[in-house]
């Protein structure tokens, strides 16, 4: 399979690399990273460890791939779907965090498959990524379904020795993830504390409350999400991954952008569409954008 991983960072390097075992990959990323894997291959550490050499670019347009993976971070989705929509591609998956498969459903002609991903990737220089933990790619029809298009792809995955599993309820997934990322990752970030504090009674019930509502916005989208199952995949995240400090503050510690728009962001604007109000969603976005603005970052 020709595959294009538009925005090679650290979760794209890696699985990009992961496939170029075995496929034909090309990877869209910004120097010295694209120049330094051009020149002297890719390597992998960590969890997984090998060398390859996919093809690295900074040309963001005019390739020609049956896959495209999307992962840059969520804010920069539109400007990946542009250059997205000057390419011939025959499919796009994105396995990014928050909502940002209708961004790119709306600007491509290509269908767009819904994915998650729980493998943990950092670049640690250009030219080597290191996977910080193995996780699973979980892809599927975006409205849901059985899918030929995403079995061909979970297969092309699994062929490169990649954890991929193939679903029907992707939109159920995506939201519980959004409900436990909407729950997680702004607490975290706005608190300076690793995921295991959210433990404690108050942030506990900050984070229960962002994915209640979560959970209730996807029930408004038709999508089966009880608030019972977005509680207990907060608290089963929690106790997961308790040493972890989560992307979000990651990104506030390193004084960069957030994804809080594709997040908690997203969920105050689709609730909004149906007229209604999510109170905690919409405190910790105007809290995160307040800081980001204040830092220069949007
Ligand atoms: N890093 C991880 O372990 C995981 C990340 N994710 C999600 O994956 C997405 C990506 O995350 P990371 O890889 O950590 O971010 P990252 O910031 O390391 O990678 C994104 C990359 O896209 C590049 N990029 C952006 N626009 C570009 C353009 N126009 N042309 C070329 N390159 C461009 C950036 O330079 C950057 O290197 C996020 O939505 C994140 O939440 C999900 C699961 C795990
Ligand atoms: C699952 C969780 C919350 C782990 O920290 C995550 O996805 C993130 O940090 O972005």
């Amino acid at each position: 399979m020709r595959i294009l991983v538009f925005g090679a960072g650290s979760l794209g390097t890696l699985v990009g690399g992961l496939l170029a075992s075995v496929h034909d990959v090309t990877l869209v990323a910004r120097d010295p990273h694209a120049a330094r894997v051009s020149s002297a291959g890719l390597d992998i550490v960590g969890a997984e460890s090998t060398h390859v050499s996919p093809t690295a670019t900074t040309a963001e347009t005019g390739h020609d791939a049956d896959l495209a993976l999307v992962t840059v971070k969520s804010f920069d989705t539109a400007r990946a779907a542009d250059a997205l929509a000057d390419c011939d591609v025959d499919a796009v998956l994105s396995l990014q965090n928050g909502l940002t498969e209708a961004t790119l459903a709306s600007r491509l002609d290509a269908p767009a498959l819904a994915g998650t991903a729980t493998y943990g990737a950092r670049l640690v220089e250009p030219g080597r990524v290191e996977c910080t933990g193995v996780g699973r790619v979980v892809l599927g029809a975006l409205d849901g379904g059985p899918d030929p298009l995403a079995e061909r792809v979970g297969k092309a995955f699994r062929d490169a020795g990649v954890n991929a599993l193939v679903a029907t309820d992707m939109p159920r997934r995506r939201w519980e993830k959004l409900a436990v990322n909407a729950g997680i990752n702004a607490v975290t970030a706005l608190s300076r504390v690793e995921n295991g504090a959210l433990r404690s009674s108050d942030a506990n019930d900050l984070a229960h409350r962002a994915a209640r509502e979560t959970a209730r916005v996807a029930r408004l989208e038709r999508v089966s999400l009880s608030n019972r199952v977005a509680r207990e995949a907060v608290d089963r995240v929690v106790e997961k991954t308790a040493a972890n400090r989560s992307s979000m503050l990651q990104d506030v510690a390193a004084e960069k952008r957030t994804e809080v728009d594709a997040i908690n962001g997203a969920v105050v604007d689709i609730a909004a569409e149906h007229g209604f109000e999510v109170p905690t969603n919409r405190t910790l976005a105007a809290l995160l954008r307040a800081w980001e603005r204040g830092a220069g970052l949007r």
